[in-house]
């Protein structure tokens, strides 16, 4: 499906979806637990398949209205009955890997033909080390990959430069392993507020886990005890929101965002130091943004990598030049977001390089296109918000990518005054 976006101006308010993240790691862990009740979860299309590979691996499962309840394996996951398909989902494929190592027998993950190019030999070779067997059938390190547990703990390294979705799944999985875990961290440690958040959803299932994020023990004998919680609302989500307030000079407000372990809360102080003006009422939850003229910066996107189209965005609307840098890992997403972001803003007029590690963004005017989504709710949210200001009309295809993630995402944007057809 192609998305027609004009030129427009976004007022009004709106409510962030709920947490992506959250939700994913709540479903896993409530999964390994006993009973746990989730409120509010995002239901989007990356979070149920993690409903349906937690199902494979033995939890029992209802999705009604704004709830998931769950009766979970207790630590032991049952050997699934046929492939588990993960879809778009790395999140989900990274996750269960380390679940599906404490079931005493082999599971298959596989996923959609982005997920199949995505690196996992970092939580390949752990899972080996910890004691399970696995392997990416292609030995390309990337899925199909079988694990054949059980996994029994030790100690190991692992890299932590590519994706902290490995150490999170380490993390979720091996408080049931039969030895104590000890995770040593090579190199630099990125994207690390998503191992924070794991880190707080562990700890309000009553896990003990302790750290100085180089290394990480995990005793073991533990139980999960996540009783029921309340997913919070998504700040990368929300990113589009506030980035189209201040690109074209109005102000929006987005609810559900009280404060979180989530690093792209960061997007706050991004459009400050850019020159918006953002008010945050963490009492509320509510968050408003009015833009102004905005001004390029240097931004370290070493932790906020979900963010980098949004501020690509930002960088084109904004006098002088804007600096991605210590992004190298966001070119291991649904599609490399580095050189798409490069592409298709170049289509739309931007002066726009693409470094190894980053981008360089000279503001200027935007002219629509037709552009590409390349199957990535990233790109297209990111590229649809750029429509806002180009002159004409932006044509963006792959949308309904948005599923993965946001799916009420242009329903919003049409609440707040956007012009969107399909
Ligand atoms: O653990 C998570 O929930 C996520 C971690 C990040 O990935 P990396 O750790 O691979 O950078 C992020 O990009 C992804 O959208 C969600
Ligand atoms: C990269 C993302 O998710 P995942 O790694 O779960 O596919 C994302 O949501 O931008």
């Amino acid at each position: 499906m192609n998305a027609k976006v004009s030129k427009s101006e976004v007022w009004g308010s709106v409510e962030a979806p709920p947490s992506k993240s959250y939700t994913h790691r709540a479903i896993v862990i409530g999964s390994l637990g006993k009973y746990s009740k989730i409120q509010k979860p995002l239901l989007s299309a990356d979070t149920l398949a993690t409903v349906d590979a937690c199902r494979a691996l033995g939890a029992e499962i209802k999705v009604e209205g704004e709830e998931i309840e769950i009766a979970g394996v207790i630590g032991k996951p049952k050997v699934p009955d046929n492939v588990i398909d993960a879809k778009n989902s790395g999140t989900t494929l990274r996750l269960c890997m380390s679940m599906a190592a404490l079931a005493d027998g082999a599971t298959v993950f596989t996923g959609d033909e982005s997920l199949r190019k995505r690196p996992n030999k970092p939580l390949i070779k752990a899972l080996n080390d910890l004691g399970a067997v696995c392997y990416s059938t292609r030995g390309t390190g990337t899925a199909p990959i079988v694990v054949h547990g059980v996994m029994e703990g030790g100690k190991i390294s692992i890299d932590g430069g590519i994706s902290s979705q490995f150490i999170s799944s380490l993390l979720i999985s091996c408080p049931f392993a039969k030895n104590e875990t000890r995770i040593e961290i090579e190199g630099e440690l990125k994207s690390r507020p998503y191992i924070e958040v794991t880190l707080e959803m562990l700890e309000k299932a009553g896990a003990q886990v302790a750290t100085n994020f180089k290394e990480f023990v995990i005793p073991t004998e533990q139980e999960y005890d996540l009783r029921s919680y309340r997913i919070p609302g998504d700040f990368s989500s929300a990113s589009y929101m506030v980035a189209a307030a201040a690109i074209t000079g109005t102000k929006v407000t987005v609810n559900n965002l009280f404060e979180s372990k989530q690093g792209d809360s960061a997007i706050l102080e991004y459009l400050l130091d850019m020159g918006a003006n953002v008010y945050w009422d963490t009492e509320k939850g509510s968050v408003t943004v009015e833009g102004g003229e905005l001004h390029g910066i240097e931004i370290d996107a070493s932790a906020t990598p979900d963010l980098v189209p949004t501020l690509a965005v930002l960088g084109a609307c904004a006098k002088g030049t804007t600096r991605i840098v210590n992004a190298e890992h966001v070119r291991f997403k649904e599609t490399d977001r580095l050189k798409a972001m490069a592409n298709e803003l170049k289509e739309m007029g931007v002066d726009i390089i693409e470094k190894p590690d980053g981008l360089v963004i000279k503001g200027g005017m935007m002219r629509g296109a037709h552009v590409e989504g390349y199957d990535d709710h990233r790109i297209v949210m990111s590229l649809a918000i750029a429509g806002l200001v180009a002159t004409g009309t932006t044509t963006i295809t792959d949308a309904d990518a948005i599923n993965i993630s946001y799916p009420g995402f242009f329903d919003d944007l049409k609440k707040l005054g956007a012009k969107v057809e399909f």
